[in-house]
C-alpha cells in the first residue's frame, strides 16, 4: 500500500499527540506546553511537559513519566517555572528554579487535588486552588457503608457523587513553606486573581443561600492579605467563567452575565469592567453578540476551555470569543473601546499566553486542516503568524484526507453554517452514503477543528454533514436562544433543509442517510428518527428520550426548568410535548442506542427506556453499553473503547450501506 493510501482510522488515537496550554517566557524565547499522550499498554492518559525554541524550532521534552504534568506557569522574571503533577497517590505543586534538573515540590498532597495556579504580580507568592479529600488514604478506594445525601447537586458526571469539602483558596510562599488557607467556604472557589500590587486576591465562589437551585449566581470577593478580610464585591446576579485584575488597580474584569436562571449558554458570557470605586459596571463585548466561553467542539481539541482575558499593555485587553465555527482572537482598547482582531481566520484560538512586552503570543490552534498544534503570533513591526510545533506532520504525511467544505444553507428563519467532509479519493460522478452528525450542548458549535471521528466516517466512504442549526452558540444571542422552551422544532427543520440542500448537490444517494449524535445530538437523534423516516439507520449516544425523568435522574437534571420554564410535575404535557419517548410508535428507522453505564449527565436509563419501548414493540434496536464509562467516552473515555465505538458505528451503518 502506497503511502497515499492509508485512511483515518478509528485507531489513529494511539498515533495523534495532544498539545495544549502553551506557556510562553517573560522574554519571548520559549514556549512551554503540556503534551497528553497514551499509554496504549496501560490505556491510560498521561501528560509530560514540552518545550520550544520560538527561534530554532527545537522541541526539549522537560518531564518524562506516567504521570499527569499541567498548568506550567512562569514567574515574571522567567527564572522560575511551576506545574502540578498528579499520580495515583499524590497531587504535588513542582518547582523548576533557574533552568532544567529535577522538579522540586513545594507542595505535595496525599489528601487532596492541586487544581489551579498562579503567581502573586512580585512573584514572592503563590495561589493554589486545592480541594481536600473527604477521606484519604487507603480509604479512598473502599466504598462507604452508605451514603447520606443531603444537597440537590450531589452528584457530577466524570466524578461520581461530590465531595464534600469545597475547593479552597491557599498560597505559599514561591520559594517554599507552609500552606497557608484563605478562604473557608461552603461552595467551590472557581477562579481568583491577584490584585494589580499583590495585597489582595479576589476569589469567585457560590454564596447564594440555596447555591444548588442557583448554579448560575456567583459571587466574587477581595481577599486583602494585609488586613485578613473578605470584602464582597456587590454586582447583579449571574455566572462567573472568570476574574482578572487591572494592572492599574481601578478596574476588576470578569467574564459573565446578569441574567440567571436562564438556558444554560444561551445568554452570552460578555467581559464585565466594573470600577472599584464606583461600583459601575460595563459591557467591552456587548457589541459582537458572541460568548467569551470557548464552546467549539471537537474529539481530539479541548472544548469549555478557561482562557482569561490578558492584558497585553495597561490599555489592551486581548480575549477570544466563539463565533461562527472559530475562535479569533480580540484586542480591547480600554481608552478607545474599539475592537480589533489579531487572528479572525477559520482557526480555533483554544488557549494563548503572552511575553511580558505583550509581542510574542503562544496560541493553542485548533485547525480543520490539521490536527492541534502550537502556534506563534509575533507582533514586532508587522505581524507574523507561525506554527512552532510539527508534532502531527508525520502521521498527517503517512494518510489521505480532505478538509471539510463550508456551505451556508437557508432554512426557515436562518442560514445554517454547515461542512460537507468528503471521502478521499471523492468522485463527484458517484453517490455516496450521507451521514448526518448533530452536535451537542445544545449551546455549543461544531467549527474549525480537526475531528477524527469525522475524519474515520469519510475515510470509510461516508459524505459527512455536519451543521450548527438553531440552538447553537456562535451566532449570537437570539439564535441561541430559538430552541428554549422547544427543543426540538427549529433545529429539526434546519437538519432537514441541510440534509436536503446536500442531496440537491447530486453526489448523495438518498436511499443511503444515516444519523447520529451525542446528548442533546443524541436527543435530535431520536427526534429526527420518530418524526421522519427518510433516514436509513441511526445511532444515538448518551441520549435523552424522557425528559421529565431526566429532571430527577440527571446530575444537574433540573436545570431544564431553564429551558422550560416549568418543571415536570407542574407540566407533565409539556414535557412529554418535547419527549422523543412520546413518539417512538413512530419510530422504524433501525436504531443502535450507545450509551455509558456511568453516564451521570444523560444516565443510562434514558437508553433502558428507549430500548425497551423499541424491543417490546418488536422495532429493529440494539443496545450498547460501556462499563465504567462517564458522559464523555467519545473525547476521554478509555482509549480501547472509544475505538470499539467508532468500529460498532461503522459496523452498524455498514451493515445497511
Ligand atoms: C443541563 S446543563 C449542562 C449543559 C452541558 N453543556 C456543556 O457542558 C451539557 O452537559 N450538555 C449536554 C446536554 C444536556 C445534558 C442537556 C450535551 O449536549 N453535551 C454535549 C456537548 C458537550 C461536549 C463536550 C463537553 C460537554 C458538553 C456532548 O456531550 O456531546
Amino acid at each position: 500500500m502506497s503511502k497515499q493510501e492509508k485512511y483515518v482510522s478509528p485507531e489513529d488515537i494511539y498515533d495523534l499527540q495532544f498539545p495544549s496550554d502553551p506557556q510562553i517566557s517573560p522574554d519571548g524565547k520559549k514556549v512551554i506546553f503540556v503534551k497528553k499522550w497514551i499509554h496504549k499498554k496501560e490505556q491510560k492518559y498521561y501528560s509530560n511537559l514540552y518545550s520550544v525554541d520560538t527561534v530554532r524550532g527545537t522541541v526539549v521534552q522537560f518531564t518524562r513519566g506516567e504521570q499527569k504534568d499541567i498548568k506550567p506557569r512562569w514567574n515574571r522574571n522567567g527564572k522560575q517555572l511551576l506545574f502540578i503533577r498528579s499520580t495515583q497517590n499524590k497531587s504535588e505543586l513542582l518547582s523548576f528554579y533557574g533552568g532544567l534538573g529535577e522538579p522540586m515540590p513545594l507542595i505535595s498532597l496525599e489528601d487532596g487535588d492541586i487544581q489551579d495556579l498562579a503567581f502573586s504580580p512580585d512573584d514572592k507568592w503563590v495561589a493554589v486552588l486545592i480541594q481536600k479529600y473527604d477521606v484519604s488514604g487507603e480509604d479512598r478506594k473502599k466504598e462507604p457503608l452508605k451514603r447520606d445525601i443531603d444537597r440537590l447537586f450531589y452528584r457530577l458526571d466524570g466524578e461520581g457523587f461530590r465531595q464534600k469539602r469545597a475547593v479552597q483558596l491557599f498560597i505559599v510562599k514561591s520559594r517554599g513553606g507552609r500552606l497557608i488557607p484563605i478562604t473557608d467556604v461552603p461552595r467551590d472557589v472557581t477562579d481568583f486573581a491577584w490584585n494589580h500590587d499583590g495585597t489582595g486576591i479576589y476569589y469567585v465562589t457560590n454564596d447564594h443561600e440555596d447555591p444548588d437551585r442557583h448554579m448560575d449566581e456567583e459571587s466574587i470577593f477581595f481577599y486583602s492579605l494585609k488586613e485578613k478580610r473578605h470584602v464582597r464585591i456587590e454586582k447583579p446576579a449571574g455566572p462567573i467563567g472568570w476574574v482578572q485584575a487591572d494592572p492599574e488597580g481601578k478596574y476588576l474584569y470578569f467574564a459573565g452575565h446578569f441574567k440567571p436562571g436562564h438556558s444554560w449558554g444561551a445568554v452570552n458570557s460578555e467581559i464585565q469592567q466594573l470600577h472599584l470605586e464606583t461600583g459601575e459596571i460595563h459591557s467591552l463585548t456587548a457589541s459582537l453578540d458572541r460568548t467569551t466561553d470557548m464552546v467549539t467542539l471537537g474529539d481530539i481539541t479541548p472544548s469549555f476551555v478557561k482562557q482569561k482575558a490578558l492584558f497585553q499593555t495597561s490599555e489592551d485587553l486581548l480575549f477570544t470569543v466563539s463565533s461562527e465555527g472559530a475562535n479569533p482572537l480580540f484586542k480591547f482598547n480600554i481608552l478607545s473601546g474599539e475592537i480589533t482582531p489579531l487572528l479572525d481566520g477559520p482557526e480555533c484560538v483554544v488557549s494563548f499566553s503572552m511575553s511580558r512586552d505583550g509581542k510574542n503570543i503562544a496560541v493553542h490552534l485548533a485547525q480543520m486542516e490539521r490536527p492541534d498544534e502550537i502556534w506563534l503570533l509575533e507582533l514586532n513591526s508587522e505581524k507574523h503568524f507561525r506554527r512552532i510545533t510539527f508534532l502531527n506532520d508525520e502521521y498527517m504525511s503517512s494518510i489521505s484526507c480532505n478538509v471539510p467544505e463550508e456551505y451556508h444553507i437557508p432554512s426557515d428563519n436562518a442560514v445554517i453554517q454547515s461542512w460537507v467532509l468528503k471521502p478521499p479519493g471523492f468522485n463527484s460522478k458517484k453517490k455516496y452514503p450521507l451521514l448526518l452528525q448533530i452536535h451537542g450542548g445544545p449551546r455549543a458549535q461544531y467549527g474549525y477543528t480537526w475531528f477524527h471521528e469525522m475524519q474515520v466516517f469519510a475515510a470509510a466512504g461516508f459524505v459527512v454533514l455536519y451543521t450548527n442549526p438553531q440552538g447553537s452558540q456562535g451566532y449570537g444571542h437570539a439564535f441561541a436562544d430559538a430552541i428554549t422552551g422547544k427543543w426540538a422544532e427549529p433545529a429539526m427543520n434546519d437538519l432537514m433543509a441541510a440534509v436536503d440542500y446536500i442531496l440537491e448537490l447530486g453526489f448523495v444517494d438518498p436511499e443511503q442517510c444515516f444519523v447520529t449524535g451525542g446528548s442533546y445530538g443524541g436527543y435530535m437523534t431520536n427526534w429526527v428518527i420518530s418524526h421522519t423516516n427518510r433516514f436509513k439507520g441511526a445511532v444515538t449516544q448518551r441520549s435523552i428520550c424522557d425528559l421529565s425523568s431526566f429532571f430527577g435522574t440527571s446530575d444537574t437534571g433540573w436545570d431544564l426548568e431553564a429551558d422550560f420554564h416549568d418543571v415536570p410535575w407542574k407540566n407533565p404535557e409539556l414535557y412529554k410535548k418535547w419527549s422523543p419517548i412520546t413518539y417512538a410508535d413512530q419510530i422504524d428507522t433501525p436504531l443502535c442506542i450507545i450509551h455509558s453505564e456511568n453516564d451521570l449527565r444523560c444516565p443510562v436509563e434514558q437508553a433502558e427506556q428507549l430500548f425497551v419501548r423499541l424491543k417490546y414493540d418488536k422495532k429493529p434496536v440494539r443496545l450498547v453499553l460501556f462499563p465504567e464509562e462517564s458522559h464523555g467516552l467519545s473525547r476521554g473515555g478509555r482509549p480501547d473503547r472509544r475505538v470499539e465505538r467508532l468500529k460498532l458505528m461503522l459496523e452498524e451503518f455498514r451493515v445497511k450501506s
